[in-house]
């Protein structure tokens, strides 16, 4: 009945994650009244910026129910920590009880993924899709997890890792130095390496801005994942507010709500992650040029299509 962070590392296959989860999107953007989703509740611990998080959601259509509460600590490691419950729609039953850390951390490099495909990879050309260079920001556990979903689900040219403390992406380079030799250290945010990126994954808890236009090339597409609080940011206005931005969100109602880039930006949202998909339209009018941001802060039906994935494989 429980799942700990190894069966649910092992059991979560990304293709099947990467399916549900396009479905989940697709159906939350399009208002199905068989998903519901209300927005997340956090509750701060002393008006501090520890905090409980409940994310619920019920999905009749798939026949499933699901919870996630967690703490979000950022002072202890794992910065968060809980359970994901996953239930029967039609009888009520309890089904899995999983580990919330390895489920949160898989969920958003997913959909990190999910939007590299939808925002990226439709508007390049096969040259630049075969040298494509990802750069991640931030080495805990999201940049951990985004490094290994990002490299079991695409093949790229090199790879290059920023963390405010070094030794951190140091040690992530070494953990994955048997399977991956084309990763590199940036020292700053100001080397040029930067600016070579074709993908960037923002995976950090910051509250200042981390990277502006100048440090990006044009088209650059970012997957901003660290903010979900009005005070944390890490990307600048200028990249935000530029007339080449486009941006896209997991959820226009939490990103609003949450995502402190577009709160103090007023940064104007383009589409959820769920409008472009089955959408044959806005994948034409994708411009080269523009640089696209998909700002994530996380929601619910993120952990269902995750839960089920983990149920159904473990039910065989
Ligand atoms: N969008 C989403 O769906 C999700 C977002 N998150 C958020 O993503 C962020 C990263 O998550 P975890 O790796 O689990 O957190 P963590 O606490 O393990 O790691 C935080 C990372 O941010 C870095 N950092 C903190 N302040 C910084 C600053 N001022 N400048 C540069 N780096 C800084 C730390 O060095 C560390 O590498 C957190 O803010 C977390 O709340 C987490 C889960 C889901
Ligand atoms: O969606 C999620 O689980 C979280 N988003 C930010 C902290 C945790």
């Amino acid at each position: 009945m429980y799942y700990d962070e190894f069966a649910v590392k092992e059991n979560l296959s990304l293709p099947s994650l990467l399916e549900v989860l396009s479905d989940v999107l697709y159906r939350y953007s399009k208002h199905d009244p068989s998903l519901q989703q209300p927005l997340r509740s956090i509750l701060s611990i002393n008006g501090q910026q520890n905090a409980l998080l409940n994310l619920p959601c019920i999905d009749i259509h798939l026949g499933y129910m699901c919870v996630k509460t967690i703490t979000s600590f950022p002072e202890s490691s794992p910065a968060i920590d809980g359970a994901v419950s996953l239930f029967n729609s039609n009888n009520g039953r309890l089904l899995l009880i999983a580990d919330a850390k390895e489920i949160t951390a898989r969920r958003t490099a997913t959909a990190s993924f999910l939007a590299t495909q939808l925002l990226a990879f439709k508007k390049w050309k096969n040259e630049q899709k075969e040298n494509a260079i990802l750069t991640i920001l931030g080495c805990s556990v999201q940049g951990r997890a985004h490094l290994d979903v990002f490299t079991q689900l695409f093949k790229w040219n090199k790879i290059y890792l920023w963390s405010r403390n070094m030794t951190h992406a140091i040690n992530l380079q070494s953990d994955y130095s048997s399977k991956l030799s084309n990763i590199e250290i940036l020292k700053d945010l100001n080397d040029n390496r930067l600016q070579q990126s074709d993908v960037i994954c923002t995976c950090t808890a910051s509250e200042e801005a981390l990277i502006g236009l100048k440090q990006v090339k044009k088209g650059v597409h970012i997957n901003a994942v660290g903010s979900f609080r009005e005070t944390m940011r890490e990307l600048a206005d200028d990249l935000m507010l530029s007339s080449d931005t486009q941006i896209i969100v997991d959820s226009k109602e939490s990103a609003m709500k949450e995502a402190g880039e577009i709160i103090q930006s007023k940064a104007k949202i383009m589409a959820e992650l769920g409008e472009l998909i089955h959408n044959d339209k806005f994948s034409n009018d994708i411009c080269n040029e523009k640089i696209t941001i998909f700002k994530s802060v996380g929601i619910a039906v993120e952990d269902l299509a995750a839960a089920i994935v983990l149920y159904e494989s473990l039910k065989k």
